[in-house]
C-alpha cells in the first residue's frame, strides 16, 4: 500500500499498523527461540552421560544455548522498545531537500529507529541518528548534518512537531522556528512528576550541541539552576551509547551523583530512551568502599554540612585539610617515606639470595616509577622469576606467599591510617586515635586526604579500568583534592556539570576556574545561562537572593512568590508555619502532583515531617502513599508531599515548594540553602521564616 507520508495522521495509522505487525513477528520468533532453548536443555539432560569424554559436544551445546539466549534477549529488548513506540511512535519530522535534488525527503523522528524489517530503510529515525540533528539545530532554510561519510548539505523545506498519546494524534503543526516555544511552554507548564522527564521532543540548540559533542575528552558545563544540566548529561549518555555501540556499553559508564534519591529521580530516563540503566554512586560511598581495608567507617558530606549549620562556632579543619598547602605538605611527607619507611636487608630463600645492595638498586632505580607501597612487590616478583628460571620450576602459591612476605617485611608499616596519622602529627595537627581497624572512623575532613595518600602510595585500583565515561553531577560540591583523586582514578572521558551558585559551602566555589589546571587542555568549558525550570517570578526572586544578574529566563509566568515570617518561640512558630503550609498545600485532584517542604537541618526536617504527617493524617490526607520524609538513607520518594533538607533536595524539583528556615540563621550557608530551596519550585514558591 502506498502511503502519503506528508500527512502525519495517515502516517501514524500506517506506522502503527507496521509496528503491530513487527511486534507480532518478534513475539513469534521469541516463542520459537524459547522452544529451541528448552529443546537444548532437554537434549543435554537426556544425553549428557553419553557425551564425548573430552567435553567437545557439551561445549558446543553450551555455546549454541548461550547464542540462542542472547538472540532472544535482544528480541525481547527490541519488542519492548517497539511497544513503547506504539504509544507515541514519533514526535518530529523534517522535510529535507538534499543538495542537487528537487523533492524533499521526509524523515520522521522518534525515540528509536523503526523499519518494517531489520536492514530496511527506517520509517522512523532515532532522535540520535545523524539526520535527526537537523530537527534540533535548524529552522526552515539551508541546513546540514554530519553523517559517517561527511557533511550532508541541503535545505529544510518544512519542520513538523507532533504530540501523540496512547497512539492517538493530540496535535500536529508545522513550525518554521526551531523547537517551538509553545510546545516547550506546554512541557514546562505541565505538572511535575516524581522523576525527571526526558526532553527529546524539545531539546534546544545549545543543549543539542553538548549532547552530540563527541570530540572533547572532558566537557565541563557551568549551567544556571534549571538550565537542564542533568537532563543533558543523561541524554548525552544515551547519545554516546547509540553512536559508539561497539566500544561503549552501559557498564562502562559511571555517574557520580549526590545521593541515592537523586539516582532514583533520574533512573527512568535511560530506559525510557531504550537504553539500559547505568551505575551511579555518590563520591562519599565510593571513597568509603575504597577505604574499607584502611578504616571501618567514614563520615559523609552531610555530617560536615550539619556540623557547619548547627555548630558554626566550632572551628573546622575541613578547608585547611583540603587545601593546596596541605597537599603540598603531604607530598613532602611522602618523599621522606621513601627512606624512612624502609628497612632493607638480604633475602635468602633456599640456596638463592638477593643482596641488600641489589634490592636497593632495584627499588630506587629499576622500579622507581611504581608507587612506594606497591614497589617491593615488583622487587619480589623479580626475585621469584629468577629463582623459577634457575631451578626450572614454578613456585606454588604457598612458596610465593612465603617469599613475598620476606620482601614485604622490609616496610616498617604498610598501614595508610598509621602513616596519615604520623603525617598529621608532623604538621602539628592532632593524630588519629591508635585503634584497631574495626574501631577506626574518619572525620569528613580526613576522608579525601587519606584516600589521596592511599592512591599516591599504592597506585590506581585497576578495578576502575572498565570505566570509559565518567559523569560528575553537582561539580561545585567537589573540592580540588577530590578532582585530583578523580583524575588519578579515571583516566577516561568525562562530562562534568554543575552550578557555582548552588555551592554548599559558605562561599561559591568556581570549579570551572580551577579544573583546567587539573585536567589541562583536554577540557572544553561551556556556560549555559538560560533557565527552564522556574516561572519568571520564581527565578527572579531566587536570583535576587543569590545576587545573580546574568540569567536568561524562559518566559513562563505564574503566581508571585509568597514571603511570610512566623515570629515567636522556635517550636511554636514552626508549628504555626506548618499549619499555614497545610492550608496552602495544593495537592488535591486537578491540582499539583508534587510539593515539598524544604528545611535547613536534618533535625528540623525530621521534626517538621513528624508534625506534618500527624496533622495531615488527621485531616484525611493519604500519608501512607502520598507523603515522604527524605533523609540521607532514603532511596526513593513518591508523588505528593516531600519533606526534606535543602541539601538533599538538590537536583530535584517540585510543583510547589515551601522553604522553611529559622530567621535567625543568616549565615552564608543558610543563604545558599534558601537559594537551593527556591530554585526547586516549578510553579509556586512560598518562602517562610520562623522564630526570632
Ligand atoms: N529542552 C528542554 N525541554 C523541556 N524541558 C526542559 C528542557 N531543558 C530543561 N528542561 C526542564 O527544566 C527542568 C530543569 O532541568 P534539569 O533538572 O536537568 O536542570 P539542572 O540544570 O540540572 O538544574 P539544577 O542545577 O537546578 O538542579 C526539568 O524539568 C527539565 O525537564
Amino acid at each position: 500500500m502506498a502511503i502519503d507520508n506528508r500527512d502525519g495522521e495517515a502516517f501514524l495509522t500506517f506506522v502503527t499498523d507496521k509496528l503491530k505487525t513487527r511486534i507480532a513477528h518478534i513475539s513469534e520468533s521469541i516463542l520459537e527461540g524459547q522452544k529451541d532453548i528448552e529443546g537444548m536443555h532437554e537434549y543435554y539432560w537426556e544425553n549428557y552421560t553419553e557425551m564425548d569424554q573430552y567435553g567437545y559436544e557439551n561445549f558446543d551445546n553450551q555455546q549454541a544455548l548461550l547464542h540462542q539466549i542472547n538472540a532472544n534477549e535482544q528480541q525481547i529488548h527490541l519488542r519492548k522498545r517497539f511497544r513503547k513506540m506504539l504509544d507515541s511512535p514519533f514526535f518530529g519530522r523534517v522535510d529535507f531537500i538534499f543538495e542537487g535534488e528537487y523533492e524533499p525527503e521526509i524523515f520522521y523522528i522518534g525515540i528509536g529507529n523503526f523499519a518494517e524489517e531489520t536492514g530496511h530503510t527506517p520509517l522512523i529515525y532515532d532522535w540520535r541518528a545523524p539526520v535527526s540533528g537537523l530537527f534540533y539545530d535548524y529552522d526552515k532554510g539551508p541546513a546540514s548534518y554530519e553523517a559517517p561519510l561527511g557533511t550532508i548539505t541541503g535545505e529544510i523545506a518544512s519542520k513538523w512537531q507532533y504530540k501523540i498519546r496512547n497512539g492517538k494524534m493530540v496535535y500536529q503543526f508545522e513550525s518554521d522556528v526551531k523547537i517551538d516555544d509553545e510546545i516547550l511552554m506546554a512541557e514546562l507548564g505541565s505538572g511535575g512528576s516524581v522523576a525527571l522527564k526526558n526532553i527529546v521532543r524539545t531539546i534546544q540548540k545549545e543543549q543539542n550541541a553538548i549532547i552530540r559533542n563527541t570530540k572533547d575528552k572532558i566537557m565541563v558545563i557551568q549551567g544556571a539552576a534549571g538550565s537542564g544540566k542533568t537532563s543533558i548529561a543523561l541524554h548525552r549518555i544515551a547519545y554516546l551509547l547509540y553512536h559508539d555501540r561497539k566500544n561503549l556499553k552501559s557498564s562502562n559508564i559511571l555517574i557520580l551523583s549526590p545521593n541515592s534519591i537523586f539516582s532514583d529521580y533520574i533512573s527512568h530516563i535511560l530506559p525510557e530512551l531504550g537504553e539500559e540503566n547505568i551505575r551511579e554512586m555518590s563520591f562519599d560511598l565510593f571513597a568509603y568502599k575504597e577505604l574499607k581495608d584502611t578504616v571501618s567507617d567514614c563520615e559523609d558530606r552531610y555530617d560536615q554540612i550539619e556540623r557547619s549549620l548547627t555548630m558554626p562556632d566550632v572551628p573546622s579543619l575541613y578547608k585547611e585539610k583540603q587545601s593546596r598547602e596541605f597537599l603540598n605538605q603531604m607530598e613532602g611527607y611522602l618523599t621522606t617515606l621513601e627512606d624512612e619507611l624502609m628497612n632493607f636487608h638480604d633475602v635468602e630463600y633456599k640456596n638463592f639470595t638477593r643482596k641488600e645492595e641489589e634490592i636497593i638498586e632495584l627499588f630506587y632505580f629499576k622500579f622507581q616509577d611504581i608507587p612506594l607501597l606497591s614497589r617491593m612487590e615488583a622487587v619480589a616478583e623479580n626475585f621469584i622469576d629468577e629463582v623459577e628460571t634457575l631451578r626450572d620450576s614454578d613456585m606454588d602459591e604457598e612458596e610465593r606467599a612465603f617469599v613475598m612476605e620476606k620482601f614485604m617485611g622490609m616496610y616498617e608499616t604498610r598501614d595508610v591510617y598509621v602513616m596519615y596519622s604520623r603525617f598529621l602529627e608532623s604538621c602539628g595537627y592532632p593524630g588519629l586515635p591508635h585503634v584497631q581497624l574495626a574501631d577506626r572512623r574518619l572525620s569528613y575532613e580526613d576522608v579525601y586526604p587519606v584516600l589521596y595518600m592511599k592512591y599516591r602510595l599504592f597506585g590506581q585500583n585497576s578495578s576502575h579500568n572498565g570505566i570509559k565515561h565518567l559523569v560528575v553531577d553537582e561539580m561545585q560540591d567537589y573540592s580540588r583534592l577530590q578532582y585530583l583523586i578523580i583524575k588519578m582514578m579515571f583516566p577516561c572521558r568525562m562530562t562534568i556539570l554543575g552550578d557555582k551558585a548552588q555551592t554548599m559551602e559558605d562561599e561559591n566555589q568556581d570549579v570551572i576556574g580551577f579544573l583546567p589546571k587539573i585536567f589541562g587542555k583536554d577540557i572544553r568549558r561551556i556556560v549555559m545561562n538560560k533557565s527552564y525550570r522556574n516561572t519568571v517570578e520564581i527565578a527572579t526572586y531566587a536570583n535576587h537572593l543569590a545576587g545573580i544578574t546574568d540569567m536568561d529566563l524562559f518566559e513562563r509566568h505564574g503566581a508571585p512568590v509568597e514571603e511570610k515570617h512566623f515570629p515567636g518561640k522556635e517550636s511554636q512558630s514552626m508549628e504555626q508555619a506548618l499549619d499555614e503550609i497545610i492550608k496552602k498545600l495544593e495537592l488535591g485532584e486537578e491540582q499539583f502532583e508534587t510539593a515539598a517542604v524544604i528545611l535547613r537541618t536534618e533535625g528540623e526536617a525530621k521534626k517538621a515531617a513528624g508534625i506534618l504527617k500527624e496533622k495531615l493524617a488527621a485531616a484525611g490526607f493519604d500519608t501512607e502513599n502520598r507523603f515522604s520524609y527524605l533523609h540521607r538513607d532514603s532511596t526513593s520518594f513518591c508523588k505528593g508531599l516531600t519533606v526534606t533538607t535543602f541539601y538533599l533536595a538538590k537536583g530535584l524539583e517540585f510543583d510547589q515548594v515551601f522553604s522553611l528556615f529559622p530567621e535567625a540563621d543568616t549565615s552564608a550557608l543558610a543563604k545558599q540553602g534558601r537559594y537551593i530551596a527556591a530554585t526547586r519550585a516549578l510553579h509556586k514558591l512560598h518562602m517562610y521564616e520562623y522564630g526570632n
